[in-house]
């Protein structure tokens, strides 16, 4: 349990969900999270389900914090940034910034010389099954083991340089999306095969599941995983053969770097 408050500013899909997670961490109470909106009524919800505090009031919500994610679209940061900076100029606060695409170098020109960390965690985050990035700058250092310990408890974390961060966002938080998809589709095949819409999913979830359990569990490759459910003239080669020829996997990588270079054209 940390003593600390935290701001979130900009309560959106991933904003909310990180305070989701900070609760069910038990790191946190609702009472010590704020979560800012400059439309109240769209985050009434999180007062009224989950006890958290909601104010449009971003100087307020920073005021009452020591740390201070800041959660907007890229499209709002520096407007945010801007009416912000003065209240976190005091030395009391670290901001942590999940936006994609905006460097530290861009964060400390607006806010400057002041504990400043990138974050990007996934959706997964509100059930503590993020996959975390962190990088921090030389004074966000000071906060390296405190924050880590956060994100540890939201899922997995990993700390790497700046310049890695456009491929995290990438892989890391949009992979949520690309993972989404696959279970969508494993489950549309099997309602052409017989089951219905709800068993499909659960079945197409379970399997998921299953699969990243055998990876992360036994410290293991997708291949000789896959070696040992691929019976000789058996059924899985002719499917992963037909999945093949149809562009499976060169969809996947291509997709992947498809992100990427969308958000190197931003952040470079
Ligand atoms: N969604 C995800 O899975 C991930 C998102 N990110 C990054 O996180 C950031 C947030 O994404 P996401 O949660 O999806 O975005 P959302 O649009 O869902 O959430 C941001 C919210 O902040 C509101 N907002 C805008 N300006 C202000 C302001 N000045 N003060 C307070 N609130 C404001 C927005 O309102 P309005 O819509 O009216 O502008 C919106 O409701 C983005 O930069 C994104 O790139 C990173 C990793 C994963
Ligand atoms: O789609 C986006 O741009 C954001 C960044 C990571 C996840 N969502």
């Amino acid at each position: 349990m940390t003593s600390k408050n935290i701001a979130i500013l900009g309560g959106g899909n991933l904003g909310s969900s990180i305070a989701k997670g900070l609760v069910k961490s038990g790191l946190m109470t609702p009472q010590q999270i704020t979560i800012t909106n400059l439309d109240l009524e769209l985050i009434q919800h999180l007062h009224d389900e989950d006890g958290f505090n909601i104010t449009t009031d971003n100087i307020s919500a920073i005021n009452g914090a020591q740390i201070v994610i800041i959660a907007v679209k890229p499209t709002a940061a520096r407007a945010l940034l801007n009416q912000v900076k003065d209240a976190l100029g005091n030395g009391e606060h670290v901001v942590i910034s999940v936006i994609s695409g905006i460097k530290i170098h861009d964060l400390e020109e607006i806010l400057g010389d002041m504990p400043i960390i990138r974050a990007m965690p996934n959706t997964a985050i509100a059930i503590q099954e993020s996959m975390t990035a962190l990088s921090f700058n030389e004074k966000g250092l000071t906060y390296k083991q405190e924050v880590s310990e956060i994100f540890n408890q939201l899922g997995s974390t990993m700390v790497i340089p700046e310049a890695q961060m456009p491929a995290a966002t990438v892989l890391a938080s949009c992979g949520i999306a690309f993972a989404l998809r696959f279970l969508r589709a494993a489950s549309q095949g099997g309602i052409e095969i017989g089951f219905s819409s709800k068993l499909s999913l659960e079945i197409a979830a379970q399997i998921m599941k299953g699969a990243s359990k055998l990876i992360i569990e036994n410290n293991s490759h997708p291949e000789p995983e896959i070696d040992k459910v691929t019976t000789p003239l058996g059924v899985t080669i002719k499917s992963l053969n037909k999945m093949e020829y149809e562009g499976f996997s060169s969809s996947l990588i291509q997709g992947v770097v498809a992100g990427y270079n969308k958000i190197l054209e931003t952040e470079s």
